[in-house]
């Protein structure tokens, strides 16, 4: 595996295989990684000539009051796994490379971004939007692989690509689990021991949701009101966002009706996980591809 710290270095590693025709997938991340990421990175491999993991903690899509500045790091772990995984580069560039200078040009896709996690974290998507754009500019990849864990991601870089022409196939890969349901995450260092174990009320409110609605619950804000008060059981989870929405537009339902997103966005101390599930009347498994 090559490192590459710079974009005019990437630019000219990847020439050469842009020549030649190969395939390039592209996974970006913000390091620290798990199991969720790598299998981004192996479905990346198998699908494309060339691999491409980007490691970027950007500073955009932080607010002022966010773990910017403790967000977990370590260059060296995620080498060498990256390594191991047969990864061809890894573009690990600095702040001071991504942004010589404040960025003044700003990609939104409001309507998407500014509900749901967006409400509670201003500014987050936009940061989000604009740093994807740039990294597909530097990268220039085929495919680029993104988690279902951050399904609202998922949906305004779906957006985006399209309302922009961005000739990249986003390729949304199924959220990978700890052994008892919760989803993998680099925040879940955060988590107390005790925390730890009472963050298994995430996975096991989608699992609820999904037997109410087997059970004939098709009221949206009673499901919503229903995993709030099961998620308040555990004393030391508080749920920020439990939003019951159309799976495809996000928009907010009345009557659950075929299938639905349930989006949940629960505290844990100071830490704040995400989860989500699309439930299906026939098939209730979690969100595919
Ligand atoms: N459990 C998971 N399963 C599948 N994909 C995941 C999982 N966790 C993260 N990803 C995906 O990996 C990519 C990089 O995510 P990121 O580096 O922010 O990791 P993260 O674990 O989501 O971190 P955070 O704790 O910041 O939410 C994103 O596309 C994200 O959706
Ligand atoms: C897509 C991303 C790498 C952009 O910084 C980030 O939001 C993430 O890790 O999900
Ligand atoms: N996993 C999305 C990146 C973030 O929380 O900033």
């Amino acid at each position: 595996m090559q490192t590459i710290t710079t974009i005019a270095a990437l630019r000219e590693a990847l020439a050469p295989h842009r020549r030649e025709g190969r395939h390039i997938g592209f996974v970006p991340t913000m390091g620290y990684l798990h199991e969720g990421h790598l299998t981004l990175v192996r479905k990346a491999r198998a699908e494309n000539d060339v691999s491409v993991v980007s490691i970027f903690v950007n500073p955009l899509q932080f607010g002022k009051n966010e773990d910017l500045d403790r967000y977990p790091r370590d260059l060296a772990r995620d080498s060498a796994l990256l390594t191991a995984a047969g990864v061809d580069f890894l573009f690990a560039p600095d702040v001071a490379d991504m942004y010589p200078r404040p960025m003044e040009t700003v990609v939104d896709v409001p309507l998407l971004g500014n509900q749901l996690e967006g409400e509670a974290r201003p500014g987050h998507f936009a940061g989000v939007a604009t740093v994807v754009t740039k990294l597909f500019n530097i990268v220039q990849p085929d495919a680029a692989y993104f988690g279902e864990k951050d399904y609202q991601q998922v949906a305004i870089i779906r957006r985006m690509v399209e309302d922009l022409a961005q000739p990249v196939h986003v390729v949304a890969v199924p959220t990978v689990r700890e052994a008892d349901g919760l989803a993998c995450s680099s925040r879940n260092v955060y988590l107390s021991a005790n925390e730890r174990q009472a963050a298994v009320i995430v996975p096991k409110a989608l699992e609820e949701a999904a037997r109410l609605f087997s059970q004939g619950l098709t009221d949206a804000g009673a499901m919503e009101e229903a995993i709030r008060d099961f998620i308040r059981r555990e004393p030391l989870a508080e749920p920020d966002v439990v939003a019951v929405r159309h799976p495809d537009t996000l928009m907010p339902l009345d009557l659950l009706d075929g299938s639905f997103l349930l989006l949940l966005y629960v505290r844990l101390g100071t830490t704040k996980l995400l989860d989500n599930r699309v439930i299906r009347l026939h098939a209730n498994k979690d969100a595919a591809a």
